[in-house]
């Protein structure tokens, strides 16, 4: 039997179109789920090699599911990126008129992209109810629990639906961005275009402790693409933080970025580096004065030097 990949479903969600993007499914046995949290465990389980769902979309911010899923429990690791653009389509039975629509539904992320169009397009007294997935939405359509779904447009034949409207996005060029998950394990080399993913926790709340924590990227010219604040569920005001960063592991300025959390955080969860899905290499940002890897060795050099007293 292949290794697997789970991945948020049914058939026809926006996941598995990004995940089909992936040249390595082409040897691997692709399992619809019903939820993020059940891609992931079917990981941690060892039912899977690994999960494929969605993060963060460029209109809301981050999925706020896989977000807690990936703080908490066992830990896990990103192996790699995909961003897709998104556009809705709205899918109902045949014979469905725009007149007919009393009950529409949905994942709750895609409620955002498409509020305007609903406000401007369906009846003032519509009723949303929200969907494990666009494509799961769908199928609750296909059984008449709803009289249309917001899904891909590649979703209707599946579901036996015909798509209504095409071209549904209140934001021009929205993107989600998904992330492959599996066991941790060491990380594939530096492309040149990579991204650092970790989750930090404050040591206690006091003046600039946030402040505190993003130094130690900021000194040392690490540039960050994502922060996003959850609560730890342990009292009003306790947060962690989810950082991306640019950069991979293995180059110093991240490491030394790293290593600096550590010394502060009473926790640093390191969830992975891995190329940055639609940065090329020579798009990356050189790093700043001082912050090469061949300057951080030379520095070291010289502290052994020093320490030797052989300069
Ligand atoms: O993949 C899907 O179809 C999902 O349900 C997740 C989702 C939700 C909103 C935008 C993109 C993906």
């Amino acid at each position: 039997m292949p290794a697997s990949y789970a991945y948020l479903g049914p058939e026809g969600t926006f996941t598995e179109v990004a995940l089909r993007t992936l040249p390595e499914t082409a040897t691997r046995e692709l399992v619809p789920v019903v939820s993020v949290p059940a891609a992931l465990d079917a990981v941690r389980g060892g039912e899977a090699e690994a999960a494929f769902v969605p993060i963060e979309n460029s209109v809301e911010g981050g999925i706020t599911t896989t977000l807690d899923e990936l703080v908490a429990g066992e830990p896990l690791m990103i192996y790699r990126e995909v961003l897709l653009d998104i556009t809705f389509a709205l899918l109902v039975r045949p014979g469905t008129a725009i007149s007919d629509i009393k009950t529409v539904t949905a994942h709750p992320a895609a409620q955002p992209q498409v509020r305007n169009w609903m406000k401007d397009n369906l009846a003032e007294d519509v009723i949303w109810e929200s969907a494990a997935s666009n494509a799961d939405g769908a199928r609750l359509v296909q059984e008449g629990r709803y009289d249309a779904a917001f899904a891909g447009e590649f979703a209707a034949e599946k579901y036996g639906l015909v798509p209504l409207v095409t071209e549904i996005h209140d934001a021009e060029n929205a993107q989600t961005r998904f992330v492959l998950v599996g066991k941790p394990a060491r990380p594939a080399a530096p492309t040149g275009a990579d991204k650092t993913s970790v989750v930090i926790w404050q040591r206690e709340d006091h003046p600039g402790g946030l402040m505190e924590l993003l130094q130690e990227f900021a000194i040392r010219g690490v540039n960050l693409v994502l922060l996003q604040s959850r609560p730890t569920g342990t009292g009003i005001g306790d947060y962690c933080f989810a950082i991306d960063a640019e950069g991979h592991i293995a180059d110093r300025r991240v490491a030394e970025a790293l290593m600096g959390l550590k010394r502060v955080c009473p926790e640093v969860r390191f969830l992975g580096s891995y190329p940055r899905a639609g940065v090329a290499v020579e798009d990356v940002r050189p790093p700043r004065s001082g912050t090469s890897d061949g300057e951080f060795v030379a520095a070291s050099d010289w502290l052994a030097r020093c320490q030797d007293g052989r300069f």
